[in-house]
């Protein structure tokens, strides 16, 4: 059988069920047989795919985060795209099947999809019931809004709760997230969907207020900070915190080990802030085929794509991760098999992307280089939280350095 290798970012319960899927499409068929492997976080993973490229040694198949999107449409020779590889291989394939809004990350202005929406999110609010109650508080109060999350926080503080709030994906939730549910821009351009010459503009009255109000958390020990990517959710999972900002998928985790009531609200806005509650935008990744395979192996990855976005794996894959329904089936077949009554709280992820058609500020983002920026981003973060920045003067100097690298991306690929 001719192999088709598969380079991915998941471990723990998201790699189980990814395992999961491999062995079904390998079990379904003789002509194929796909193998996953482990490539380390999303940034390795992307990095990875980076360097077996220039060494001639790269797989078929390359799982890149939302983050790295805009740096591999502009790897031309690198890619192949996914609506080609679809077309030549013949397996069925229909881009009119997924989610407008998750279809619209990965398509390009003319129509083109190139490559495959598979896991996509976007942040919620995750609630431990019992934190709240053992705190003497309501787990039933409103927390839509963040002024209502910063009266939970004192009355948490008060009753004794030593984590009120947690955070996965700092600037993915609380800048990228926050902006779109705010309708403010992130960067100018429609956040770099129009144009490579975009800037930063992530240092307005809305981030700035609410970087400032965390950094106040902070200091008083409402907010623990515990790291840049999902690190925190081992400290919500173990029951160590009352309130979690992170990706729907965080439900895959959570699901599985928490010992403790748990609720999934909606992603939290300031109540008279920009046009909230816009919509939220999507994070998790899609699959890139890569470049300097022969047809016949090509022909095997079509058919594994295809397999993927299947209603039935793809109807499975959003109830057992809390990633999104990627495509329309998906979500209708979830709908009437009764999921979403039996399990409340897993319709919200869909309902924040769907709920109003989106605006230039909240398609998504499409910068270049934003791996490396995300890192100035949580540097800059890092001082607020430690105490060390304001909140305008880290966003200033997030943008200023963030710009620089835009620009030297715009250079690089005009
Ligand atoms: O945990 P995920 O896969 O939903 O990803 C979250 C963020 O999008 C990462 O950039």
């Amino acid at each position: 059988a001719t192999e088709i290798q598969w380079w991915h970012a998941f471990t723990g319960r998201l790699g189980e069920l990814l395992a999961a899927q491999i062995e079904e499409f390998n079990a379904s068929q003789s002509d194929f047989v796909v193998v996953g492997s482990h490539k380390g976080n999303y940034s390795e993973t992307l990095n990875a795919g980076i360097a077996a490229f220039r060494a001639n040694e790269q797989p078929h198949i390359l799982m890149v985060f939302e983050v790295g999107t805009a740096t591999m449409m502009a790897a031309k020779g690198a890619i192949k795209p996914v609506y080609e590889v679809m077309a030549e291989g013949g397996a069925p394939f229909d881009p009119d099947a997924y989610m407008g809004a998750v279809k619209g990350y990965y398509t390009t202005t003319d129509g083109d999809m190139l490559s495959l929406p598979y896991n996509s999110s976007t942040p919620v609010l995750y609630v431990n019931r019992d934190a709240f109650t053992a705190a003497g508080m309501d787990p039933d109060m409103d927390l839509s809004t963040w002024q209502n999350v910063g009266a939970a926080l004192d009355g948490l503080k008060a009753g004794g709760e030593d984590c009120p709030l947690v955070t996965a994906w700092q600037s993915w939730v609380h800048l990228e997230n926050l902006s779109a549910w705010h309708d403010v821009p992130f960067a100018t351009k429609e956040n770099g969907f129009a144009g490579l010459d975009t800037e930063l503009s992530l240092n307005g009255p809305v981030q700035v207020a609410h970087i400032d109000a965390m950094g106040q958390w902070a200091k008083d020990g409402k907010f623990i900070y515990t790291g840049r990517r999902n690190e925190g959710g081992a400290n919500f999972r173990a029951g160590e915190c009352a309130l979690f900002t992170e990706s729907s998928a965080g439900y895959a985790g959570v699901k599985a080990e928490a010992k403790f009531d748990f609720d999934i609200r909606t992603l939290p806005y300031w109540e008279g802030a920009g046009n909230a509650p816009q919509n939220t935008i999507i994070g998790g990744s899609s699959l890139w085929v890569l470049e300097g395979h022969d047809a016949e192996e090509y022909k095997g990855v079509s058919q594994f794509l295809s397999f993927l976005s299947s209603s039935d794996v793809q109807a499975k894959w959003h109830q057992n991760t809390g990633y999104l329904p990627i495509t329309n089936a998906a979500a209708e077949q979830t709908k009437a098999e009764g999921f979403y009554d039996a399990n409340p709280g897993t319709e919200i992820a869909g309902m924040q992307m769907t709920g109003k058609a989106p605006t230039g500020n909240s398609k998504g983002l499409r910068l270049g280089s934003f791996d490396q920026i995300r890192g100035i981003i949580d540097e800059e973060l890092e001082a607020v939280w430690a105490g060390d920045k304001d909140a305008q003067t880290a966003l200033d100097s997030a943008k200023e350095r963030g710009d620089a690298l835009l620009r030297r991306f715009e250079q690089a690929n005009r």
